[in-house]
């Protein structure tokens, strides 16, 4: 019997947590003689949290956490599902040899449209296990446990680009670094400040991050790619970690003529010793629930005085920035993949989107885990509402047919790439009409964006 899909209404009941392991994984760790453990950030002491944070940070490179950090830390991941394996051959049979974390919240799928989307995060392996399958353990088992719990699609971004396509992962929204000099943009947009419709003030970093998480609130769920943040988001984002503080953020809200907060950037400044006028603005967020607000955010920021240069990642691959210069060849735009996405059930992840046009087409999905393949038809209505049925493969017409891997759907998924693209690299098969059918209607009402790292 198949699980019954969760719903963006039932994800405040959700318990992340207590999603249970995989069974298919335990084995497969166990014939290695590895165990495989959930730990309980909420467990008096903290201690095994502790030993897992520690396992973390080996894995990603970086020093020691301090108690407060860990503690911190720790406060943080109550409600998600921390995982670890162990060695209990190993020198420390208690700190685990591999890590991942996890938990459900809401992917934005199209304007106003969201679905419950599996986060997974902090996948390591220590080096000294390295390359005994450990990973495709723990991949497999958040991928079917999630499926078992009724999750349709999972996501991730990534440290490396060439370890999750196999697991039926596809790059579903990319990003862009900008680095901007300031100087010879020239600003040649809209001047929402002089013009009277709006007006900027610097703020603490306590009213920034009310205002991120109102606005982000607000903005998230109108913009294919984005992934509900978790409260820590909002405090890391305004400098305000106990364990952490950024003494160097600063923020300015946009507020328009009647008085809504409708933007707010955060950045921190450094300093040029050799020539203050050139410094560097970090820009850490930009977030503009107004076109106006947008404007007024990235002029104040690159006409600042004493700034030379303005640096900004995370954005668009079609921001509007780029048309509000004089000067596009003082912008150094490098984009890069970023929102990785694997859809876990086909019929639901395709009917929680919206399409701009009507038709049908039958998707012959490949999955090389197992989890989400078939054919399937996807019959969409005059209003853009997809109902997707099973079908018989032997019985599908070659007409209107996209024969393509799970990790290709993925990628269109939220029409950061088109099927013509995919096409002519070879990634999918059907014929031109059927691709040309299948862009207009998966089109995304603006190009997918995840704001941040998760
Ligand atoms: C969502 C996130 O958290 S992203 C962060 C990912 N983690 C890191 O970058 C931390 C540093 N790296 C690591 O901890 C590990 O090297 C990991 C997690 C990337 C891989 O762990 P391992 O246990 O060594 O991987 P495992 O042995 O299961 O390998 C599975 C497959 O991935 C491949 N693979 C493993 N690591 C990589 C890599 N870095 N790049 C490309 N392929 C890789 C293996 O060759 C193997 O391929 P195959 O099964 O298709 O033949």
């Amino acid at each position: 019997m198949s699980t019954p899909i969760v719903s963006t209404s039932d994800l405040a009941t959700f318990d992340s947590a207590a999603v249970p392991l995989d069974e298919t994984s335990r084995a497969a760790l166990a014939e290695r003689g590895l165990g495989y453990v959930t730990v309980d950030p909420s467990e008096e002491g903290g201690e095994s949290f502790a030993r897992w944070s520690e396992a973390v940070n080996r894995g990603f490179l970086g020093e020691r956490s301090t108690p407060e950090q860990i503690e911190s830390w720790r406060t943080r991941a109550v409600g998600s599902r921390v995982v670890g394996v162990t060695d209990p051959a190993g020198a420390l049979p208690e700190q685990p040899v591999a890590t991942v974390q996890s938990w459900a919240a809401e992917l934005t799928v199209d304007d106003g449209r969201t679905i419950p989307s599996w986060g997974i995060s902090a996948v390591t392996v220590s080096s000294t296990h390295r390359r005994r399958g450990i990973a495709r353990a723990l991949l497999g088992g958040e991928l079917r446990a999630a499926r078992d719990a009724g999750l349709p699609i999972a996501g991730l971004t990534v440290s490396e680009a060439t370890i999750y396509g196999r697991y039926g992962f596809g790059p579903a929204a990319g990003a862009t670094r900008w680095r901007i000099d300031a100087r010879r943009a020239g600003w040649v947009g809209p001047q929402p400040v002089r013009d009277g419709r709006g007006r900027l003030d610097p703020v603490e970093r306590e009213a920034v991050q009310s205002d991120l998480r109102e606005l982000f609130g607000r903005i998230r769920v109108t913009r294919p790619g984005e992934f509900e943040p978790e409260e820590a988001f909002f405090v890391g984002f305004s400098g305000l970690n106990p364990a952490k503080p950024d003494l160097k953020l600063r923020g300015v809200r946009y507020t328009d003529a009647a008085g809504v907060t409708r933007g707010v950037i955060t950045y921190r400044m450094s300093e040029n010793m050799e020539d203050y006028r050139s410094s560097t603005m970090d820009v850490d967020l930009l977030l503009a629930e107004t076109t106006d607000a947008y404007a007024a955010l990235w002029h104040y920021a690159l006409t600042h005085d004493l700034v030379g240069t303005v640096n900004a990642g995370e954005l668009s691959t079609d921001e509007p920035l780029r048309w509000m210069v004089e000067d596009q060849r003082a912008l150094r735009v490098t984009e890069s993949d970023h929102h990785w996405l694997r859809i876990l059930d086909v019929p639901h992840a395709l009917a929680a989107r919206g399409y701009r046009t009507s038709g049908a087409f039958v998707l012959d999905v490949v999955d090389p885990l197992g989890i989400a393949g078939g054919t399937f038809r996807l019959e969409i209505d005059d209003d853009g509402n997809g109902v997707v049925t099973p079908v018989d493969a032997t019985a599908t017409p070659g007409e209107g047919v996209v024969r393509l891997g799970i990790s290709e759907l993925s990628s269109l998924y939220l029409g950061g790439v088109s099927s013509r693209t995919l096409l002519a690299a070879g990634r999918i098969e059907t014929d031109d009409a059927t691709a040309a059918r299948f862009d207009a209607a998966f089109a995304a009402v603006r190009p997918p964006l995840l704001s941040y790292w998760y």
